[in-house]
């Protein structure tokens, strides 16, 4: 297992917000992260990505603990897209992605042609092109999260955790990004408010009150009973007949 979380919780102010979560996330996995608002979902991602220190339990990372990796060595392995991240630096697009490169540089390994090339290919992947000299200021919200991404694929991780990494998306780049996101060699977490993109993850994890309260295949986690019962909606099922893949169409309970 690439990424393990055991018995993971945190509290504030006596209260759980995320408890007793266990979690193994294979290598190469698109796991996918839905729940209501509040459910803990971006508590955990940012737990899982070192951010925050558990109040109960661990991440292991690759077999170690998380807590015991320098900020380095888990910046190498593991980069955070968050929901909501912004700069008042006057920084330009190119160097908000080459922000990226910052855990593999070393005075005796600085920037190479290797990292321009990485770069030039993160810029790429985001349909950043024509967008280099830009200034962050000036971007839209969209934009904005394609930098992100961008900035996390510079980071050449071994694993990616995505905060509603498409959230501000037009639909086009909505698909790239989960399209890009599932093609890339490595593992990757991602919260999601979509349950037809969570669909098309390879298992589902789902939040309720702190709680990891279902995992598994998306077509076996995304039962139209438990939609019901955590998001408090009516899923039915509709199939494509054109290539007979199943969306939900989502209405009131009544
Ligand atoms: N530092 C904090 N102090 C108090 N409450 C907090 C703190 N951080 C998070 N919470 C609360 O914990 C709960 C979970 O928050 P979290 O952001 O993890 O939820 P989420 O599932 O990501 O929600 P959303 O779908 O709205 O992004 C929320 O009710 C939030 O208000």
């Amino acid at each position: 297992m690439i990424l393990e979380a055991s018995n993971l919780g945190w509290s504030v102010r006596r209260l759980r917000i995320v408890q007793g979560v266990d979690l193994s996330v294979r290598e190469g996995e698109t796991f996918g992260l839905v729940g209501p608002n509040g459910s803990g979902k971006s508590t955990l991602l940012r737990l899982l990505a070192g951010i925050l220190k558990p109040t109960t339990g661990k991440v292991a990372v690759e077999g170690q603990p998380l807590s015991g990796l320098p900020r380095r060595l888990a910046a190498q392995k593991i980069a955070y897209l968050e929901q909501q991240a912004d700069t008042g630096e006057a920084i330009t697009v190119r160097d908000a992605v080459e922000i990226g490169r910052t855990p593999w540089l070393t005075p005796l390994q600085p920037w190479s042609d290797e990292d321009d090339r990485i770069v030039a290919g993160a810029l790429a992947d985001a349909d950043l092109h024509g967008f280099e000299s830009r200034f962050w200021a000036t971007l839209s919200g969209g934009e904005k999260q394609r930098v992100h991404l961008a900035r996390a694929l510079a980071q050449r991780p071994r694993i990616l955790l995505l905060d509603e990494p498409t959230n501000h998306l037009d639909v086009r780049h909505q698909l790239s990004m989960l399209d890009l996101v599932a093609a890339l060699p490595v593992t990757s977490i991602i919260a999601l408010h979509d349950l037809n993109q969570a669909l098309a993850c390879d298992r589902v994890g789902v939040m309720a009150g702190g709680r990891l309260v279902a995992l598994g295949p998306p077509q076996e986690v995304l039962s139209v009973d438990r939609i019901a019962e955590v998001f408090g909606v009516r899923a039915s099922i509709v199939v494509d007949p054109a290539d007979g893949a199943r969306i939900f169409r989502l209405d009131h309970l009544r």
